[in-house]
Protein backbone atom coordinates (compact mmCIF):
# COMPACT_ATOMS: atom_id res chain seq x y z
CA UNK A 1 0.00 0.00 0.00
CA UNK A 2 1.02 3.53 -0.62
CA UNK A 3 2.14 5.66 2.19
CA UNK A 4 2.56 9.32 0.39
CA UNK A 5 3.64 12.40 1.21
CA UNK A 6 0.93 14.59 0.34
CA UNK A 7 2.39 18.41 -0.51
CA UNK A 8 -0.66 20.74 0.62
CA UNK A 9 -0.95 23.08 -2.77
CA UNK A 10 -3.13 26.03 -0.60
CA UNK A 11 -1.94 28.77 -3.27
CA UNK A 12 -4.23 31.58 -4.26
CA UNK A 13 -3.34 31.53 -7.62
CA UNK A 14 -3.38 28.58 -10.77
CA UNK A 15 -0.33 30.22 -11.93
CA UNK A 16 1.91 30.69 -8.13
CA UNK A 17 0.57 26.96 -7.70
CA UNK A 18 2.04 25.72 -11.06
CA UNK A 19 4.62 27.42 -10.54
CA UNK A 20 5.66 25.67 -6.98
CA UNK A 21 4.87 22.95 -9.04
CA UNK A 22 7.13 23.17 -11.83
CA UNK A 23 10.45 23.40 -9.48
CA UNK A 24 9.75 19.11 -9.11
CA UNK A 25 11.17 17.88 -11.70
CA UNK A 26 8.53 16.17 -14.41
CA UNK A 27 9.98 12.65 -13.58
CA UNK A 28 8.91 12.75 -9.68
CA UNK A 29 5.44 12.00 -9.28
CA UNK A 30 4.25 13.16 -6.22
CA UNK A 31 1.03 13.28 -4.63
CA UNK A 32 -0.70 16.84 -4.34
CA UNK A 33 -3.50 18.41 -2.10
CA UNK A 34 -5.94 20.99 -3.72
CA UNK A 35 -7.38 22.63 -1.09
CA UNK A 36 -10.46 25.41 -1.42
CA UNK A 37 -8.07 28.17 -1.76
CA UNK A 38 -7.04 27.28 -4.60
CA UNK A 39 -10.05 25.28 -6.16
CA UNK A 40 -12.52 28.30 -5.29
CA UNK A 41 -9.90 30.24 -7.28
CA UNK A 42 -9.46 28.31 -10.29
CA UNK A 43 -12.15 25.46 -9.95
CA UNK A 44 -12.02 22.00 -11.74
CA UNK A 45 -9.18 23.11 -14.51
CA UNK A 46 -6.25 23.16 -11.72
CA UNK A 47 -7.40 19.19 -11.09
CA UNK A 48 -6.89 18.73 -14.88
CA UNK A 49 -3.26 21.30 -15.38
CA UNK A 50 -2.18 18.96 -12.14
CA UNK A 51 -3.10 15.95 -13.34
CA UNK A 52 -1.85 16.54 -16.79
CA UNK A 53 1.73 17.08 -15.01
CA UNK A 54 1.16 13.30 -13.63
CA UNK A 55 0.69 13.92 -10.36
CA UNK A 56 -1.87 12.66 -8.43
CA UNK A 57 -4.63 14.73 -6.47
CA UNK A 58 -6.37 15.04 -3.08
CA UNK A 59 -9.13 17.25 -3.47
CA UNK A 60 -9.55 18.65 0.26
CA UNK A 61 -13.37 20.35 -0.15
CA UNK A 62 -14.15 18.98 3.57
CA UNK A 63 -18.23 18.92 2.75
CA UNK A 64 -20.57 19.32 5.20
CA UNK A 65 -24.07 19.98 4.13
CA UNK A 66 -27.74 18.10 3.73
CA UNK A 67 -27.24 14.43 2.20
CA UNK A 68 -28.82 15.17 -1.14
CA UNK A 69 -26.34 18.62 -1.35
CA UNK A 70 -23.54 16.44 -0.70
CA UNK A 71 -24.35 12.88 -2.45
CA UNK A 72 -25.04 15.52 -6.00
CA UNK A 73 -21.61 17.22 -5.15
CA UNK A 74 -19.62 14.06 -4.71
CA UNK A 75 -21.09 12.98 -8.00
CA UNK A 76 -19.46 15.59 -10.04
CA UNK A 77 -16.21 15.06 -7.68
CA UNK A 78 -16.28 11.47 -8.26
CA UNK A 79 -15.78 12.62 -12.24
CA UNK A 80 -12.81 13.83 -11.90
CA UNK A 81 -10.33 11.22 -11.42
CA UNK A 82 -8.91 12.27 -8.28
CA UNK A 83 -7.50 9.75 -5.47
CA UNK A 84 -8.61 11.31 -2.31
CA UNK A 85 -11.60 13.45 -1.02
CA UNK A 86 -13.02 14.46 2.50
CA UNK A 87 -16.44 15.28 3.63
CA UNK A 88 -16.85 16.43 7.41
CA UNK A 89 -17.77 13.15 10.06
CA UNK A 90 -19.49 15.65 11.89
CA UNK A 91 -22.38 15.69 9.18
CA UNK A 92 -23.48 12.47 10.39
CA UNK A 93 -23.57 8.93 9.13
CA UNK A 94 -26.70 9.22 6.07
CA UNK A 95 -24.69 12.43 5.04
CA UNK A 96 -21.47 10.48 4.43
CA UNK A 97 -23.29 7.16 3.29
CA UNK A 98 -24.66 9.72 0.22
CA UNK A 99 -21.22 10.95 0.16
CA UNK A 100 -19.95 7.56 -0.83
CA UNK A 101 -22.84 6.76 -3.19
CA UNK A 102 -22.53 10.32 -5.06
CA UNK A 103 -18.71 9.34 -5.29
CA UNK A 104 -19.09 5.99 -6.59
CA UNK A 105 -21.77 7.26 -9.34
CA UNK A 106 -20.21 9.94 -10.16
CA UNK A 107 -16.52 7.59 -11.07
CA UNK A 108 -18.68 4.91 -12.40
CA UNK A 109 -20.26 7.42 -15.02
CA UNK A 110 -16.71 8.00 -16.32
CA UNK A 111 -15.46 4.42 -16.07
CA UNK A 112 -12.98 5.49 -13.44
CA UNK A 113 -11.89 4.13 -10.08
CA UNK A 114 -13.61 5.87 -7.10
CA UNK A 115 -11.44 7.96 -5.05
CA UNK A 116 -11.02 7.16 -1.40
CA UNK A 117 -13.37 9.02 0.58
CA UNK A 118 -11.75 10.09 3.90
CA UNK A 119 -13.78 12.00 6.98
CA UNK A 120 -12.31 14.67 8.42
CA UNK A 121 -12.52 13.72 12.44
CA UNK A 122 -11.45 17.00 14.62
CA UNK A 123 -9.45 19.38 12.37
CA UNK A 124 -5.61 19.33 13.96
CA UNK A 125 -5.95 22.75 14.46
CA UNK A 126 -9.15 21.78 17.43
CA UNK A 127 -7.45 21.07 21.29
CA UNK A 128 -9.29 19.95 24.18
CA UNK A 129 -10.72 23.27 25.13
CA UNK A 130 -12.06 24.12 22.02
CA UNK A 131 -14.00 20.47 21.72
CA UNK A 132 -15.42 20.74 25.32
CA UNK A 133 -16.22 24.67 25.28
CA UNK A 134 -16.85 25.88 21.71
CA UNK A 135 -18.19 22.74 20.34
CA UNK A 136 -20.06 21.26 23.67
CA UNK A 137 -18.39 17.89 22.73
CA UNK A 138 -17.55 16.30 26.65
CA UNK A 139 -14.38 13.89 26.87
CA UNK A 140 -10.92 13.60 24.93
CA UNK A 141 -10.01 15.04 21.71
CA UNK A 142 -8.77 11.12 20.91
CA UNK A 143 -12.04 9.64 22.20
CA UNK A 144 -13.84 11.92 19.77
CA UNK A 145 -11.69 11.20 16.81
CA UNK A 146 -11.99 7.69 17.18
CA UNK A 147 -15.83 7.89 18.04
CA UNK A 148 -15.99 9.86 14.48
CA UNK A 149 -13.69 7.22 12.76
CA UNK A 150 -15.82 4.45 13.98
CA UNK A 151 -19.20 6.29 12.58
CA UNK A 152 -17.25 6.85 9.04
CA UNK A 153 -16.07 3.53 8.65
CA UNK A 154 -19.25 2.08 9.12
CA UNK A 155 -21.09 4.62 6.85
CA UNK A 156 -18.57 2.88 3.89
CA UNK A 157 -15.65 5.54 4.15
CA UNK A 158 -12.38 4.16 3.51
CA UNK A 159 -10.03 6.33 6.28
CA UNK A 160 -10.10 9.45 8.09
CA UNK A 161 -8.09 12.77 8.55
CA UNK A 162 -6.97 12.94 11.96
CA UNK A 163 -3.48 13.90 13.23
CA UNK A 164 -1.17 11.41 13.68
CA UNK A 165 -1.67 11.45 17.62
CA UNK A 166 -4.72 9.25 16.77
CA UNK A 167 -3.92 7.20 14.42
CA UNK A 168 -2.30 4.04 16.35
CA UNK A 169 -5.83 4.27 18.16
CA UNK A 170 -8.05 4.83 14.96
CA UNK A 171 -6.32 1.42 13.76
CA UNK A 172 -6.88 -0.87 17.05
CA UNK A 173 -10.65 0.48 16.61
CA UNK A 174 -11.06 0.19 12.94
CA UNK A 175 -8.46 -2.10 11.90
CA UNK A 176 -5.44 -1.77 10.32
CA UNK A 177 -6.61 -0.88 6.55
CA UNK A 178 -9.09 1.88 7.70
CA UNK A 179 -6.99 4.73 6.13
CA UNK A 180 -6.12 7.21 8.84
CA UNK A 181 -4.15 10.30 6.49
CA UNK A 182 -2.16 12.89 8.73
CA UNK A 183 -2.01 16.54 8.63
CA UNK A 184 -0.73 18.73 11.42
CA UNK A 185 2.95 17.00 10.25
CA UNK A 186 5.77 19.30 11.53
CA UNK A 187 9.40 18.73 11.35
CA UNK A 188 11.09 18.99 14.87
CA UNK A 189 12.67 22.74 13.72
CA UNK A 190 9.69 23.69 12.44
CA UNK A 191 7.24 26.03 14.11
CA UNK A 192 3.47 24.58 14.85
CA UNK A 193 1.33 27.88 13.52
CA UNK A 194 -1.94 27.52 13.97
CA UNK A 195 -2.21 23.50 14.02
CA UNK A 196 -2.60 22.28 17.85
CA UNK A 197 -1.88 18.73 17.34
CA UNK A 198 1.57 18.20 15.59
CA UNK A 199 3.76 14.92 15.04
CA UNK A 200 7.11 15.03 13.05
CA UNK A 201 7.26 12.78 10.14
CA UNK A 202 9.41 10.26 12.09
CA UNK A 203 6.89 9.91 14.97
CA UNK A 204 3.77 9.88 12.53
CA UNK A 205 5.84 6.96 10.65
CA UNK A 206 6.24 4.56 14.00
CA UNK A 207 2.44 5.74 15.07
CA UNK A 208 1.45 4.00 11.61
CA UNK A 209 -0.03 6.65 9.90
CA UNK A 210 -1.09 5.78 6.06
CA UNK A 211 0.05 9.06 4.35
CA UNK A 212 1.47 12.70 5.41
CA UNK A 213 -0.43 16.37 4.62
CA UNK A 214 2.32 18.64 4.51
CA UNK A 215 1.99 22.28 3.39
CA UNK A 216 4.08 25.37 4.81
CA UNK A 217 7.19 23.33 5.77
CA UNK A 218 7.59 22.16 1.98
CA UNK A 219 5.45 25.56 0.24
CA UNK A 220 7.24 28.26 2.51
CA UNK A 221 10.82 26.43 2.54
CA UNK A 222 13.69 28.35 0.85
CA UNK A 223 13.77 25.31 -1.27
CA UNK A 224 11.01 22.86 -1.18
CA UNK A 225 12.35 20.40 -3.34
CA UNK A 226 15.53 19.88 -0.39
CA UNK A 227 12.45 20.02 2.51
CA UNK A 228 10.05 17.92 0.66
CA UNK A 229 12.95 15.46 0.60
CA UNK A 230 14.00 15.35 4.13
CA UNK A 231 10.50 14.53 4.91
CA UNK A 232 10.18 11.60 2.62
CA UNK A 233 13.92 10.39 3.91
CA UNK A 234 12.31 11.11 7.62
CA UNK A 235 9.04 9.20 6.58
CA UNK A 236 10.71 6.44 4.81
CA UNK A 237 13.56 5.16 6.98
O1 LIG B 1 -7.54 18.40 10.21
C1 LIG B 1 -7.03 18.92 9.20
C2 LIG B 1 -7.56 18.77 7.94
C3 LIG B 1 -6.94 19.35 6.87
N1 LIG B 1 -5.81 20.08 7.03
C4 LIG B 1 -5.18 20.66 5.82
O2 LIG B 1 -3.84 20.17 5.69
C5 LIG B 1 -2.97 21.21 5.29
C6 LIG B 1 -1.92 21.42 6.35
O3 LIG B 1 -1.11 22.50 6.01
P1 LIG B 1 0.13 22.97 6.89
O4 LIG B 1 0.61 24.19 6.18
O5 LIG B 1 1.12 21.83 6.86
O6 LIG B 1 -0.34 23.25 8.26
C7 LIG B 1 -3.84 22.44 5.02
O7 LIG B 1 -4.16 22.48 3.65
C8 LIG B 1 -5.11 22.18 5.82
O8 LIG B 1 -6.26 22.72 5.19
C9 LIG B 1 -5.29 20.24 8.27
O9 LIG B 1 -4.25 20.92 8.46
N2 LIG B 1 -5.90 19.64 9.33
Amino acid sequence: MTRPVIIALDFPTAETALAFLDRFPASTAVTVKIGMELFYATGPAIVRAVQERGHAVFLDLKLHDIPNTVEAAMRVIGRLGVTYTTVHAAGGHVMLAAAKRGLLAGAQSQGLAAPQLLAITQLTSTNQTILNEDQQIAGSVQQSVVHYAKVAKQSGCDGVICSAQEVAAIHAACGPDFLGITPGIRPASAQADDQQRVMTPAQAAAAGSNGLVVGRPITQAADPRTAYQQILTEWSD
